[in-house]
């Protein structure tokens, strides 16, 4: 058995009044990592968020190895170990590659530490636009840049919404062999994304939501053997 290190179990939540999570319940162990599926508005932003407590959790648990956290101020859940890539990635405009990475880098010991340097190596793209600004990177480089920040964090685990929307298929690539490498180091990984094929090459487990429930839940062998679930739950 591997240790969990995020338990959601059974978690509303919503904007206002507006209920959106009908007790969504999910694990990602330790070393493992997970995909957060299904069709645009189903809830998978708002698990994130409410996870990260920039929303309410109204009901249910969500807990950090084996510590609740539910309802925490976001910058104590930030503290915690989880690196987060946003939608839209949110990367600082006016602060160059270099100072994006060290704005709110979490040094740690050990060999593996995440440091600028490690990040370059991830990213050799991100080398060369070392002194370019933000707001001056292409889509698929402020995607690196956003993995690069979290990275420096030194998380244990790195949640992606939306890993690769709106990039090249050539930066989506990059990506995609980017997160690999991060998960046979260990790392545990969260994520959504709309391309179904890397998801199921890169993940353990998914997990499929619609309106707010989990729907579905399986490895990636499993979700093969079933060939209607796409149709069902992901297929636009
Ligand atoms: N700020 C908000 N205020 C009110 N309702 C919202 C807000 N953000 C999202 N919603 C609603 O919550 C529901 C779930 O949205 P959410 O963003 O979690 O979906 P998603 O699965 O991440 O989809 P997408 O792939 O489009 O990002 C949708 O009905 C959406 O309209």
């Amino acid at each position: 058995m591997t240790e969990p290190l995020l338990e959601v179990n059974g978690i509303e939540s919503g904007y206002g009044v507006s209920q959106v999570l009908f007790g969504v319940s999910f694990q990602v162990s330790v070393g493992h990592c997970v995909s957060l599926q299904g069709r645009n508005g189903m809830g998978k932003t708002t698990s994130i968020s409410t996870i990260m407590g920039w929303l309410p959790c109204w009901r249910g648990e969500i807990r950090w190895q084996g510590r609740p956290i539910q309802n925490l101020p976001s910058h104590d859940i930030a503290q915690l170990g989880i690196g987060l890539v946003p939608e839209g990635r949110q990367v600082f405009p006016n602060l160059t590659v270099w100072e994006n990475l060290v704005a709110t880098a979490k040094p740690a010991q050990g060999s593996r530490a995440w440091t600028v340097e490690r990040v370059f190596e991830l990213f050799p793209k991100l080398a060369e636009r070392r002194k370019n600004f933000g707001d001056q990177l292409s889509g698929g480089e402020q995607q690196m840049l956003a993995i690069g920040r979290a990275l420096m964090t030194n998380p244990r685990l790195l949640i992606l919404d939306e890993a690769t929307e709106g990039l090249s298929p050539i930066l989506r690539q990059e990506i995609w062999h980017a997160l690999a490498a991060l998960k046979a180091e260990g790392l545990s990984i969260l994520i959504t994304d709309k391309n179904l094929k890397q998801l199921l090459g890169l993940c353990d487990h998914h997990i499929i939501l619609q309106k707010g429930q989990v729907v579905w839940t399986g490895t990636s062998d499993e979700f093969r053997s079933d060939p209607g679930l796409r149709q069902a739950y992901l297929a636009a």
